[in-house]
Order: structure tokens, then C-alpha cells, then sequence
């Protein structure tokens, strides 16, 4: 559905060129969620404001739907973006119309007639759920239901793409939550392939299907978020899985258990899907002549499946205990040896 390579964008600034994008390769599939994850600067509205043109690249293609946007003449790319809707952190709505007529906006644009204008705006108010709030103008409206006026207006045109840029990073979290569970809904119902970028994991594990970690405009690791989850290599990575699992109580239960079991291994086990509903802990206890005490265990949803983490204190022989750890892995459980007696 999309494919970008060699995308290199390099700005000219008065104190010299700087490249915001080096060298990306990427691969987006029709009706997947991809999220780019990175910190502020790493270049992610840069990239995905290269996959509308919105930027053009100093270097490399970007093909959407068959299209090589980087080669398009000016009347072809117009056309061409109607096929890429775009939502943004700030919501870029119209201030002086009302939720109707923003929406009704790049129809509008597009040459569509009143009657089929009027039709379709009223599918896409449904479809987000603001009826009720036609002839509201953005300022009566909450953050979340300019987001949603933000998400009709991308979707006005039946394009195939939504970008979304921060789109929920001016949210409050159970804001977030509703606009993240709306993307997936229209994600599934319309096929549309979603590509966004953020700096929170959590909109990462709530709705998406493959993730890359972006830092200092390089693509640093990618995959399907399962998997990063389950086994993040690079060490940024490491670090965004971090904010899921590891909250200020995880950390104080660990010191604690360090105190408490001075004679204990204590492991982290991360488990994906399946793995996550077995009776991993029962085996340990019967198999091996280990003492297993459960600190803490997080069971958290992630877009395909479960994603869980357990914190346990092992007590026991020292070989006994290293044949108990070489049995979690043989469950493909990923296992961190956070600290030894
Ligand atoms: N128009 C521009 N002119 C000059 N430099 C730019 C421009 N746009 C971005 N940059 C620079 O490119 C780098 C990447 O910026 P970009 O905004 O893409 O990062 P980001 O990951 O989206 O961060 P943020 O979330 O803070 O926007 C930064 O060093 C930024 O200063």
C-alpha cells in the first residue's frame, strides 16, 4: 500500500542543513495500523508529512497506492492526496464554520454536488458519532469532538490512508482512549491503513498492528508491536516498552522484594498472546523444587491479544533455579534476571 525508500529530507537553515529524515525504508500494508514512535525531534512529522507531499524529500520515493508521489505533476497530486486523509494534533479545524460545513469542506473542494454533499455529511457526523452537534461551531465543542470533527473531514473523500499526526497527544487519557477505540473501529469497518506517529506507548499497544522506533531520523528497530513488546532489542525501544510496564510501583515493589528475599532470583517474565493464559507458574512449582513468589503481575491488552508481565522471587537451589529459568524460555516466555542473591 505504501512504500518509501531512501527517504532522506534535509532542511537549509541559516546555521546549516539539518536532516530531519536519514534514510528511511519502510513498508505499509493495506489496512494495517502503523505507528511511528520517537521522541520530540527524532523526525516524525517530518516522515509523515513526506507521505502526502505535505513536505516533499530532498531524496527517495514515496509510492501510496501505486503512485510515485515524488514524481506526480501538480494536478495528479492533487487528485492523488484526495486518496490521504490527514488529522492533526491541533485539529485544524475552520473556527468560523460549524461542524456541518468542515465537514462538508473538502467536498466542497472536490467539485461534489450540494445534495451528495449534504448526504455524505451526514453518513461521516454518524460515523463519528456527533449527531446532534451539526450546527455547533469548534469552540462549543470538547477536545475529543474536534477530533472527531477532524476525523470526518480526513475521511470526507473515501480516501484508502489516514495519517494522524499526534492526534491525541492534546487529549485527556480517557479522551485518548475513546479517539484511539474510533480509529480502530474505522480501521476494521472501512479497511482504511492508519499510519501515525506519537511519543506514547500507549497509543502504540492500544491500537496498533506494526510499530517503528524512530531516533535522530533513522528507523532504529520495527516489527509487529507483539513482538517488540515481547523482545525490544535497541535500547530506546527498551525504553518506550518501559513506560508500559514499568510504573513508580513496579519500581518500589522490586526495591522491596530486593530487600525482602536477599536469598531469592528475582525474574521478569514477559509473556505475548497465548502464552499469557498458561499455566506457566503451576508447571514451575511441580516440575522443580523452586519456591515461586509472585510480586506483581500486569495483564494489559494490546491490538493483537495479550501482553503481560509478572514479577517473581525464586527460592531455591541455585541449579534447581537455573533449570526453572530454562524451562520459562522453552516456553517462549522472554525472562530478565533482574537481580541475584
Ligand atoms: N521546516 C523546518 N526547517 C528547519 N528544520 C526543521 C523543520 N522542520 C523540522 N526541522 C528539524 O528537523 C528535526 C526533526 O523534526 P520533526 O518535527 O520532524 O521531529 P518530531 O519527531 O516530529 O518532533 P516533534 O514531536 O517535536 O515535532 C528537528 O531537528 C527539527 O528542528
Amino acid at each position: 500500500m505504501i512504500s518509501l525508500t531512501e527517504i532522506r529530507k534535509i532542511f537549509q537553515t541559516k546555521n546549516g542543513p539539518v536532516t530531519a529524515v536519514d534514510g528511511i525504508n519502510l513498508t505499509i500494508n493495506e489496512g494495517e495500523i502503523y505507528g511511528v514512535i520517537g521522541y520530540s525531534g527524532a523526525g516524525k512529522s517530518t516522515l509523515i508529512r513526506m507521505l502526502n507531499m505535505l513536505e516533499r524529500p530532498s531524496e527517495g520515493d514515496v509510492v501510496v497506492a501505486g503512485r510515485n508521489l515524488s514524481k506526480l505533476k501538480p494536478t495528479e497530486l492533487r487528485k492523488a492526496r484526495q486518496e490521504i486523509g490527514m488529522i492533526f494534533q491541533h485539529f485544524n479545524l475552520l473556527w468560523s464554520r460549524t461542524v456541518r460545513d468542515n465537514i462538508a469542506f473538502p467536498l466542497e473542494i472536490a467539485g461534489v454536488k450540494k445534495t451528495e454533499r449534504m448526504k455524505r455529511v451526514d453518513e461521516l457526523i454518524k460515523l463519528v458519532g456527533l449527531e446532534g452537534r451539526e450546527e455547533s461551531y469548534p469552540s462549543q465543542l470538547s477536545g475529543g469532538q474536534k477530533q472527531r470533527v477532524g476525523i470526518a473531514r480526513a475521511l470526507a473523500n473515501n480516501p484508502k490512508v489516514l495519517l494522524c499526526d499526534e492526534a491525541t497527544s492534546a487529549l485527556d487519557p480517557k479522551t485518548t482512549d475513546s479517539i484511539l477505540d474510533l480509529l480502530v473501529d474505522i480501521n476494521e469497518r472501512l479497511g482504511l491503513t492508519i499510519i501515525l506517529i506519537t511519543h506514547e506507548m500507549h497509543v502504540i499497544r492500544k491500537i496498533c498492528h506494526q510499530v517503528a522506533v524512530m531516533e535522530a531520523g533513522k528507523i532504529v528497530e520495527q516489527g509487529p508491536v507483539r513482538e517488540v513488546f515481547r523482545k525490544p532489542k535497541e535500547k530506546m525501544t527498551k525504553e518506550f516498552v518501559k513506560q508500559i510496564t514499568e510504573t513508580d510501583e513496579t519500581v518500589e515493589a522490586v526495591d522491596h522484594m530486593l530487600a525482602d528475599y536477599p536469598d531469592g532470583q528475582l525474574v521478569q517474565l514477559t509473556f505475548v498472546g497465548e502464552e499469557a493464559e498458561r499455566p506457566l507458574i503451576t508447571q514451575l512449582i511441580r516440575h522443580f523444587d523452586v519456591e515461586v513468589n509472585i510480586i506483581q503481575g500486569k495483564l494489559t491488552k494490546i491490538q493483537e491479544g495479550s501482553y503481560g508481565t509478572l514479577f517473581v522471587a525464586l527460592t531455591g537451589d541455585k541449579e534447581e533455579i537455573g533449570k526453572a529459568i530454562a524451562f520459562i524460555r522453552e516456553k517462549e516466555v522472554e525472562v530478565e534476571v533482574i537481580a541475584h542473591a
